[in-house]
């Protein structure tokens, strides 16, 4: 038995190195040149910006520099905004998101999304859920249960919601909802998740658990965080990018950025002397 183990399982190492070596080598989101109008407003103006699979980035910039477009166009999200325009590319997993091609629906499976107001579903707990796996046509009930189970489960909230999968979505607390809206996300099994601002309209413990949450997270995800919250910034990620006036002025590791930062800008923009 012993021998014929082995030579297999010697197998499987080899091929698993080979799939970690390739994925280190393809940045999870790669973006190139990348430029957004909108009419004749030019918010993006040309950025580059490689981010790793299973880390934490956080985008930080005075308000209207550019974070929520430069953001939502990695799932997406600009392209039915009236006047926008675009060039560059954008890849994940080394394919471009911006061909013809591309289902968008299936796009957006793959890139998640998390708001700044936490925005369940007027539905149950359980609904809200389930919502992306019913859409999707999966109809075996055993996994969906499964699945729902398991999500509440990763933002932590089964334990508070297990008696009470029929209430409303709506009738949990601001803290709560959001960990709903996290786990209707993580539901459809993404690789990416995409954060605006989503701590802003919650309290002190309950942005503590979403940050722990998203700490965890990054395990099995990679995550690009919009925050205004610096000291936050600096808690739950690897990496951080300083925009200004739709430019990318620093990006690096969190680290650097905030101890020793090499542009003036962030310097004064993390020490709070503008924005
Ligand atoms: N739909 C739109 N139509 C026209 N201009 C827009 C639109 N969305 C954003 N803009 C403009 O693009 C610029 C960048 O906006 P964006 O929302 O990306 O900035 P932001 O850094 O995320 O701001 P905030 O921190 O306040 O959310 C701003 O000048 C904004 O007014």
């Amino acid at each position: 038995m012993e021998i014929i183990m082995e030579p297999s399982i010697m197998k499987i190492n080899t091929l698993d190195r080979i799939v970690d070596h390739s994925l280190k080598k393809v940045p999870k989101i790669d973006l190139q040149g990348v430029k957004v109008w909108y009419d004749d407003f030019m918010a993006i103006k040309g950025i580059d910006m490689s981010v790793k699979q299973n880390t934490v980035t956080a985008f930080i910039g005075p308000s209207g520099c550019g974070k929520s477009t430069f953001l939502r166009m990695i799932n997406r999200m600009n392209d039915y905004v009236d006047g926008f325009k675009m060039e560059g590319k954008i890849k994940i997993d080394g394919d471009n998101i911006y061909k013809k091609k591309v289902n968008v629906e299936e796009l957006r499976k793959k890139v998640g999304m998390v708001f700044q107001k936490p925005n369940p579903f007027p539905k149950s707990i359980f609904e809200n859920v389930a919502y992306g796996l019913k859409i999707q046509g999966i109809k075996d009930k055993d996994f969906i249960k499964e699945r729902v189970e398991s999500s509440l489960k990763q933002v932590a909230l089964w334990d508070e919601v297990k008696d009470d999968l029929k209430k409303s979505g709506m009738a949990l607390s601001g803290g709560q909802q959001q960990r709903l809206c996290i786990a209707r996300t993580l539901a459809v099994e993404p690789s990416i998740i995409l954060m605006d601002e989503p701590t802003s309209s919650l309290d002190p413990i309950s942005t503590a658990k979403i940050e722990e949450l998203i700490y965890q997270l990054k395990e099995k995800y990679t995550i690009v965080i919009i925050t205004h919250n610096m000291q936050q910034a600096s808690r739950i990620s690897d990496y951080t990018a300083f925009f200004y006036l739709g430019e990318l002025i620093e990006y690096d590791k969190t680290k650097k950025i905030f101890t020793n930062p090499e542009k003036t800008q962030t310097e004064n923009y993390i020490t709070g002397r503008f924005g």
